[in-house]
């Protein structure tokens, strides 16, 4: 099936929600809360062991009639079905779009051109499995005969951030291997982090689904070459050198024995790979049985997200209410703010998943769109970013709607640090919704002993006008199944999105443009001729480096 092309903004829906809009802008949230005791009753879901509350939002029970409305006009059910059953909705790639498949646990089969891919997936997963378990005890040996110690991933965008993020927020279930990634083309990038290995304990991990991406390629040629001149013989790299991986023909060329090639397939899309053998990485760092718990965790979320009634779908309401913000209010970010420290490339990751995928302005029928598409995302963990840009999120112009995400119980539970941390996260929300008014300001200045003049100046400044919306999603410990299920619900909000935009959300044209130019300016870059082939500013910023390096 193909997708429908609906326009949202011509729905009947989205007519009821433009003059709803007239008065629920007029609403403050206290006044949403005092109209309604049931709010957070109402307005909070609770899927496995999290809870997300929405009821600090800027809607009340028609705003979400309506909006339920307006993704059942937009077919939002068809488009699920379709993802699910491997249709080709990547359109523009000819491609299915399947990361579902890669954590199907239910094992129930995936056709696609009418085969069952359960197999590959299932045999790749039995191959990680076997690998990753002799690399962890030490029975796989590097060329000198010891145990690999090391382990140096080299990928970038969806080869590098899914790994980074996972392993770095389930770095409490991590065993003894020292996880190091290299994505950067600037040479200092593993260049530092060659200083820091030994070429007999260490394991390269090529990842890149096309292996031609060419900071990849440079970083791993980079790799082999010191790899090589330490010693070791071309025969030797087998013992090192891996490659998950859709391009066996390259791999191959490349000197990767394909025993060591962990495949995928081109219905994995980049940003949503880290299930496939690009989780290899995770698997090393938290042992095969935990990472196959995040695919549990996101295999739930996946079952939810494809049975559960639009009412009560956890990613269907987060992906609506963001649509609610973006074209109503004209939000152009979305903050991601974890308290949680492990949880501190969350934003990160999600800025390739949300942004690589609905950063759009052509629509599915191919004409531009007449609204906005994806948000900006962007977020630091709390409580670091309250000391630096919660400022603006307070009493800024803008409105920023922000999911704010907190574990209930710590994986280091040392002295009062969580209950002062989850003080931090319940406050802020409780702020940013409630603000501050001039009488409660001018109570506090008069405790201070402040004049009535001094009130009078002062208090403009310190009146917070609040009303600004967050959802709270409070898990009950961040473990590999509970972050495989966060991660698949915002996966899933993306997707929902798209759909209602009416956009692809699974290619990813925009990135080319600049690959191709650079490509064709290297060669410029090797003599010291003045260069005259391009705009004054490029041309003049080309020769001010030949005249300085
Ligand atoms: O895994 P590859 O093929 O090296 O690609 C890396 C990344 O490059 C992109 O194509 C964008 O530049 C991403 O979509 C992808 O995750």
């Amino acid at each position: 099936m193909m997708l429908p092309t609906i326009n949202f903004t011509e729905t009947e829906a989205y007519k009821y929600l433009t003059d709803h809009f007239i008065d629920i802008n007029e609403k403050s949230l206290k006044d949403l809360f005092a109209e309604d005791e049931t709010r957070f009753e109402k307005f909070s879901l609770l899927f496995e062991d999290i809870l997300v509350d929405y009821s600090k939002n800027r809607i009340n029970d028609t705003t979400m009639a309506l909006l339920i409305q307006l993704a059942r006009e937009c077919k939002l059910d068809e488009a699920i079905k379709a993802m699910f059953n491997g249709d080709k909705i990547n359109q523009t790639e000819g491609r299915q779009v399947l990361h579902t498949a890669l954590r199907n646990q239910g094992n129930n089969p995936v056709l696609v051109e009418g085969k069952n891919v359960m197999d590959e997936v299932n045999r790749v997963l039995a191959k990680m499995e076997k690998f990753s378990t002799e690399i962890i005890s030490g029975s796989w040996k590097g060329y000198t005969g010891k145990a690999i110690t090391d382990v140096v991933n080299i990928g970038i965008g969806g080869s590098d951030l899914g790994p980074v993020m996972v392993t770095e927020a389930l770095k409490a279930y991590k065993n003894h291997l020292n996880m190091h990634f290299v994505s950067n083309i600037d040479g200092t990038h593993i260049a530092e982090t060659l200083k820091n290995v030994d070429p007999e304990t260490t394991l390269f991990l090529i990842a890149s689904k096309t292996f031609t991406t060419q900071e990849t390629m440079t970083n791993a040629n980079s790799a082999k070459d010191w790899f090589l001149n330490s010693g070791a013989k071309q025969a030797d790299v087998a013992k090192h050198f891996a490659a998950l991986s859709t391009n066996a023909k390259d791999v191959a060329a490349f000197g990767i024995d394909t025993e060591n090639m962990f495949e995928f397939w081109d219905w994995v899309g980049g940003r949503y790979s880290l299930w496939s053998a690009i989780g290899l990485p995770i698997a090393l760092s938290i042992g095969y049985d935990n990472f196959k718990q995040l695919l549990t965790g996101a295999h739930a979320a996946d079952e939810h997200f494809e049975n559960a009634e639009f009412e009560i779908n956890v990613p269907v309401i987060l992906a609506l209410i963001g649509i609610w913000y973006i074209n109503f209010f004209d939000a152009e970010t979305q903050a991601i703010l974890p308290y949680d420290q492990y949880m501190h490339r969350f934003a990160a990751y999600f800025q390739q998943g949300d942004m690589e995928s609905n950063g759009k302005h052509v629509d599915r029928n191919g004409n531009d769109v007449t609204y906005e598409t994806g948000p900006i995302i962007w977020g630091e963990p709390g409580t670091n970013g309250q000391h630096a840009f919660y400022q603006l999120i307070h009493q800024g112009t803008r409105l920023i709607p922000c999911d704010f995400i907190a574990p209930a119980q710590s994986l280091n539970p040392l002295g009062n640090h969580h209950p002062i941390l989850l003080s931090n996260f319940f406050a802020q929300t409780e702020a940013l919704m409630n603000g501050k008014t001039k009488e409660q300001v001018t109570e506090e200045l008069k405790k201070e002993g402040k004049t009535a003049e001094e009130i009078e100046k002062l208090a403009p400044f310190k009146v917070f006008e609040g009303n600004r919306p967050t959802n709270s999603i409070l898990l009950k410990k961040v473990t590999p199944f509970s972050l495989g299920s966060l991660i698949a619900i915002y996966e899933h909000k993306i997707f929902v999105q798209g759909i209602i935009w009416n956009i692809f959300s699974f290619d990813q044209w925009g990135v080319e443009l600049g690959k191709q130019l650079a490509k064709s300016i290297l060669p410029e870059l090797d003599d010291d001729k003045e260069v005259l082939t391009h705009d004054g500013s490029t041309n003049g910023l080309i020769n001010q480096y030949k005249s300085w390096r």
